[in-house]
């Protein structure tokens, strides 16, 4: 028989369609490849008794022919989405006892759709990182290693958990947040598509919020169209988020396969960084090669401010974060210390709850939100995320219907390899923070791997709530790039 858990979803769906397996024996394949790759750390928690329990109620459901659109698809959650009843931490040490009373809105919508939960995923710190070195839980390991190597490689971050379990065929698809490339980042890093929708396409509602006018949901998947059926699930208005928009949402799998043939793909000049490594423009010129014979069409295109959003999201994504944590005060859940009075507690349980990384977040935050300083940093800083955004709108309006970059500046590296300075850390991000500035959606497909075997990828940013074209055209690309799985070695 094959390995189920080689298969993609589609295919899965297709299998227990035609009664070739049951949801319980795809949930189980999972939970014995989850057990034997312990190592990559990828889960935080393993929910085996409710999987089974899932993928049980899923089975009489489809045996009476009513089975959702995604019936006994086993699924990991990323660690940041609350799950009722089921602990969920943001890897974080403040929220380590937390049990929510609630489900975010995009798990309800993939129960209700009949995926099964086979546990949480690990990731950065309240998302906060390029490497998933950040979390309370310890670093994820990357299931890809460079040819004849055996040095552990980080996933990317801050959906690393996410990642590597999808690469490492520990769950057929995964939900990942973005709030400047924590989606698309390290599906680059581990040959997985990874797809950050526009800002309000999926609602954040149950979510652990980072920098709420950034942070993003979206799914990550072995194959394009893998993606865009979790998409279907995960997308829509809610109620509950007054910042998701209720726009119908389309069929998104109709979209894959779908013709590219007199798309117009800008080529952002300024994406054409100095010392960017050789493998990386190739296969930047290949990706568009791959498009144009296709039948689409290239232009050079000018995003002029791009070189500013980097420093920028980084004083409008802390900001953020700096007002959110402020809620992790010790009084109302997750972790308190001890302490003399009350404003001992406060500082007692955030210096003991808190990681480096966030600390140093949420002092930035409060430094550039503080009087004095707010003109100069926070607002300044907001100004410039209006130019990005108008830079992308004057490219859209001239017929571009989406456009092509590097998804990272470089491949995976390794484990402990970038601790010292957070700035190289944040330099990850540079062609994937725009996106979020600007409220985009952008797409990162696997598209070859460099000297020393690793993956690479490309990100499509397309036009708001064109989601559709983008997965069109990462179709082309995993087609003609084809698809890469690690060699096991856990
Ligand atoms: N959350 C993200 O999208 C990751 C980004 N590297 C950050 O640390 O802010």
């Amino acid at each position: 028989m094959t390995d189920l858990t080689s298969l993609t979803i589609a295919e899965a769906r297709a299998g227990l369609a035609s009664k070739s397996f049951t949801a319980r024996e795809l949930t189980d394949a999972h939970l014995a490849a989850i057990e034997a790759a312990r190592v990559l750390n990828a889960y935080v928690l393993e929910t085996p008794e409710r999987a089974r329990e899932m993928a049980k109620a899923v089975d009489e459901k489809i045996a009476k022919g009513e089975g959702g659109p995604l019936a006994g698809i086993p699924l990991g959650i990323k660690d940041l989405f609350a799950t009722r009843d089921i602990r969920t931490t943001a890897c974080s040490k403040i929220l380590s006892n937390f049990i929510p009373p609630y489900e975010s809105t995009i798990t309800s919508q993939l129960w209700r759709d009949g995926a099964v939960l086979l546990g949480k995923l690990n990731n950065d710190e309240f998302a906060m990182g390029s490497s998933n070195e950040t979390s309370c839980f310890g670093p994820v390991t990357n299931p890809w290693r460079r040819e004849g190597s055996n040095t552990t490689l980080v996933p990317g971050g801050s959906s690393g958990g996410s990642a590597s379990a999808v690469a490492a065929s520990l769950c057929m698809g995964a939900t990942a947040t973005d709030t400047g490339g924590s989606i698309r980042q390290p599906a680059a890093f581990t040959a997985t598509v990874g797809i950050k929708p526009t800002y309000g396409r999926c609602s954040r509602w149950g979510i652990v919020a980072f920098a709420s006018s950034l942070d993003q949901a979206g799914p990550i998947a072995r194959s394009v169209r893998d993606a865009a059926i979790l998409m279907c699930s995960m997308a829509g208005h809610d109620p509950k988020d007054t910042t998701s928009v209720d726009i119908a949402v389309p069929d998104y799998e109709a979209a894959v396969g779908k013709s590219v043939r007199g798309m117009k793909i800008g080529i952002p000049k300024e994406y054409r960084l100095d010392g960017m490594p050789a493998e990386i423009e190739k296969l930047w010129s290949e990706g568009a090669a791959w498009l144009k014979a296709a039948g689409a069409e290239l232009v050079e295109v000018s995003l002029p401010h791009t070189k500013y959003a980097l420093p920028a999201y980084y004083i409008v994504a802390p900001a953020e974060a700096s007002s959110n944590l402020a809620r992790y005060d010790g009084v109302r859940y997750g972790l308190r210390e001890g302490a003399k009075n009350i404003i001992e507690m406060y500082e007692n349980t955030r210096a003991e709850g808190f990681g480096a990384e966030v600390r140093r977040r949420v002092l930035i935050g409060t430094y550039v939100l503080s009087a004095g300083y707010y003109d100069a940093y926070y607002l300044r800083a907001q100004k410039v995320r209006t130019l990005i955004k108008k830079d992308f709108e004057d490219c859209f309006a001239k017929g571009v219907n989406a456009i092509l970059t590097p998804a990272t500046p470089s491949a995976a590296f390794g484990i402990g390899e970038k601790g010292a300075d957070p700035v190289e850390m944040y330099l990850n991000d540079i062609f994937t923070v725009t996106v979020n500035m600007a409220g985009l959606p952008g797409i990162a497909v696997p598209a070859g791997k460099d000297a020393q075997g690793l993956p690479l990828g490309l990100q499509l940013i397309g036009r708001a709530f064109d989601e559709e074209t983008l997965f069109s055209l990462g179709e082309v690309i995993e087609q003609a790039a084809g698809r890469f799985t690690p060699q096991k070695w856990w």
